[in-house]
């Protein structure tokens, strides 16, 4: 057999390997460079591909092989830093390559569909056109104008690309046209037309964002990681737009990851006035055809500025030289199925590979990332002050014990209300439940409505009538007799931010409320539409869940109230009380971003609660420092390192069946070093959850590569497990937390 005749290729497939194939009968004309998107024959059908590589020698039998049906584009997706990067992150999730590469696709280059050839009408200049002599034209200047143009591009123009150079010229167009001097073709689409008008300039940097810019730009064209560790409202963003400003003047794309990005417009309309284009934006809510375009915008080198949601990291990147990683410590950054990766872990990892600094800013950043600045793996900058000459908010922490409440607000912040009021400000309630009422029950016997598929409870949403499962998303009509002894008596218990709104309405009559959630906002352009309004003033109180919490810049808000942490403050998860610091920091940062202090104002009925007296005495980074010694303490994470196995069956016993086994085998590949603990299997906190019982695991070491080299040598021989029908595992590397 020739040499280097076998092609290795990944597919989407559940196998830990590639599979090897016979080269194409037609070989590609630009030769077979790994990352090209083949055809390949899988079982009875065919599958999509890549090539990994050409290799001369196969395990197989060379007349076992299969022959790889075709190539499906001309040049590869991926280049070969993609390919280390995504074979990096398979290997260290514990997923089959095939996993990443197509986590990596965008929807439609998974099945065998060619590149999309994007064409636009356009006009070119004919043979006669080209010899007309422009004075004749003299008293037609749009026409001479428009001939001119043509006549300097031999391909033509698009009717785009035209329409920016001079304005409407329709009426040209039927004129020189019938006169048979231009044609109708249909052009290869240009990139977008960069913006005609310059970028806006931005304020002048304050001294600790210039020494931030600066310490990142020393490391362009190597690695290095940074914390930019700012407080909210610090400008932290006009950090990464100067330091974005600076790689794309040097001929490289910057990639910024943010947690969700539809949650964000204001972020994505400062990015685009200032920076010049094009941007190519990548999230899950565009639509498919878009998503694509932008992915090889990206993937061509075309786009300077890829701005995306944790997916992002994957895509394609050419001439990468800066990475930003906003809001690093968001819990979206975590993928929680298939390939479940920390786009803020690979980000980084990313960096390294393609030697350029990452960036990873925060107001309140992760106790891991934390760490790692101590440790000195991160350069630590910090942005102390509001930048722009805005005070800090004052936090206060308020007993509601024994107090009279009234839509839930204390008597204190009613009083705070209607001051702030009165003084033509605006205020932010959060409270973090959504729906009418997260609990129906029954007077008269005790009925609690329950979902029949998890354990949990169903929650009100009056306007719609139903009940709702937050956890599995079952829903029902909502009952007027109990549905257990079918009578009048049943109770909508607790308050959800749809109630919260119906009361607040009572309360400020004259007032302008607007509520933001999932529910609220689940019309297209009804986020940028609430936004808008508060910006314009014309909305005076502003509730809704943590949806507040993402990055907005209120300046008019002058007070934010938090109502009911208290159940969070008591959570079972290690991170809990990271995540509640972390989310009261933030809320609290959308108020006084302006000229006028910002109050902050916490409910509670545990006051004396250690997390929020180390909030309130030290802040943030006081709090922090708590909370890592705590961590270090009962060495969990960032002190060590650790996988969730978990499993689901639709019967009772089987996932813990099934997880007991591999316990057993976990503790043999782990006897010859006491440095691994397998904790467990228990039932997951809900234990069920849509029909399937719920189990899991817990891996447990101090050193992350011996971790890895436990697991995969675990997950191979898990894998080969008998497996009751319906059972179902996973494994979660980092998990972010353990439900
Ligand atoms: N050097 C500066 N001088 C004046 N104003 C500034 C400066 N830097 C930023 N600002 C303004 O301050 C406000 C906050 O800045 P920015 O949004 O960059 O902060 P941030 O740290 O990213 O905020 P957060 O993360 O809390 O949302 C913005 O209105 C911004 O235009
Ligand atoms: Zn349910």
């Amino acid at each position: 057999m020739d040499r280097a005749a076998i092609w290795r290729v990944a597919v989407e497939a559940p196998l830990a390997d590639t599979l090897d194939y016979l080269p194409p009968l037609d070989p590609p004309p630009a030769g077979s460079r790994p990352g090209l998107r083949l055809l390949v024959p899988f079982g009875r059908g065919a599958r999509v591909g890549i090539l990994i590589e050409v290799v001369d020698q196969s395990a197989h039998p060379a007349d076992k092989l299969r022959r790889v049906e075709r190539v499906l584009d001309p040049e590869p997706l991926f280049d070969v830093l993609d390919l280390r990067l995504l074979a990096w992150a398979a290997a260290y999730y514990q997923q089959p390559l095939g996993a990443a590469l197509f986590a990596a696709l965008p929807a439609r280059l998974r099945t065998p569909e060619p590149l999309s050839v994007e064409t636009a009408p356009g006009l070119r200049a004919t043979e006669s056109g080209r010899a007309v002599d422009l004075e004749t034209l003299s008293r037609a200047p749009k026409q001479r104008a428009l001939l001119d143009a043509l006549r300097s591009e031999p391909e033509g123009l698009t009717l785009g690309e035209l329409t920016a150079r001079l304005g409407d010229s329709q009426s040209a167009i039927r004129t020189l046209r019938s006169k048979g001097w231009i044609t109708d073709v249909q052009l290869a689409r240009a990139p977008d037309p960069v913006t005609e008008t310059p970028p806006l300039a931005g304020p002048e940097l304050h001294a600790e964002q210039q020494a931030a810019v600066e310490a990142v730009q020393a490391a362009f064209g190597a690695f290095g990681a940074f914390l930019l560790d700012g407080v909210t409202g610090s400008g932290k963003t006009e950090v990464y737009i100067r330091l974005i400003e600076s790689v794309i003047a040097q001929g490289r794309q910057a990639l910024v990851v943010v947690p969700e990005i539809g949650l964000t417009p204001q972020l994505r309309e400062r990015f685009r006035t200032r920076l010049p284009g094009p941007i190519a934006v990548l999230h899950s809510a565009l639509k498919a055809s878009e998503r694509e375009r932008n992915w090889l915008r990206a993937a061509r080198g075309e786009a300077n500025l890829i701005l995306g949601t944790r997916s992002a990291v994957l895509a394609p990147i050419p001439r990468l030289g800066l990475i930003v990683v906003d809001e690093e410590h968001d819990d979206s950054f975590k993928q929680q199925d298939g390939l479940r990766y920390s786009g803020r872990d690979l980000a980084v990892r990313r960096a390294q590979l393609a030697g350029c600094p990452v960036v990873l800013g925060s107001a309140t950043p992760s106790l891991e990332t934390l760490r790692n600045a101590k440790l000195g793996r991160y350069g630590w900058l910090r942005l102390t002050k509001r930048a722009g000459g805005a005070r800090a908010p004052t936090i206060s922490i308020l007993d509601i014990r024994n107090q009279p409440l009234r839509a839930g607000l204390s008597p204190v912040l009613r009083a705070h209300m209607h001051a702030e009021l009165a003084a033509g400000n605006q205020i932010l309630l959060f409270l973090n439940r959504r729906g009418y009422a997260p609990v129906l029950t029954c007077h008269a016997c005790g009925w609690v409505g329950e979902c029949p598929h998890c354990d949990a409870r169903l929650t009100l949403h009056l306007s719609e009538r139903r009940l709702w499962c937050h956890h599995c998303g079952w829903s029902c009509p909502q009952p007027d007799l109990c549905p257990a002894c079918r009578r009048p008596e049943l109770q909508m218990l607790g308050r959800g931010t749809e109630r919260l709104e119906e009361e607040l309405v009572a309360l400020f009559p004259e007032t302008r409320i607007a509520r933001l959630d999932r529910d609220s906002t689940r019309r297209r352009g009804e986020l940028g539409r609430v936004l808008d309004a508060v910006h314009r003033g014309e909305i005076q109180i502003l509730l809704g869940t943590q949806m507040l919490a993402k990055g907005h810049d209120f300046p008019g808000v002058t007070l934010v109230g938090v109502l009911e942490l208290d159940q969070a403050l008591y959570a079972s998860d290690f991170r809990a009380a990271e995540r509640i610091a972390q989310l009261i920091v933030q809320v609290a940062g959308r108020a006084g971003r302006a000229e006028r202090p910002g109050r902050v104002v916490l409910q509670t009925r545990h006051p004396e609660h250690p997390l929020l007296q180390s909030l309130l005495r030290e802040g943030y980074s006081g709090f922090a420092e708590a909370a890592l010694r705590e961590r270090a303490e009962a060495e969990l994470p960032p002190y060590s390192h650790l996988a969730l196995a978990r499993a689901e069956s639709p019967n009772p016993e089987d996932a813990l069946a099934f997880l007991r086994q591999a316990h057993e085998l976990g503790e043999r590949l782990a006897a010859d070093s006491g440095a691994i603990q397998l904790l467990g299997p228990i039932p997951a906190p809900m234990e069920r959850r849509a029909g399937r019982h719920r189990a899991q695991l817990l891996i447990q070491c101090a050193e992350r590569p011996r971790l890895q080299g436990f697991l995969t040598r675990w997950v191979n021989e898990v894998r080969t497990l008998p497996r009751r029908k319906g059972l179902r595992w996973s494994l979660d590397v980092d998990p972010r937390d353990l439900l």
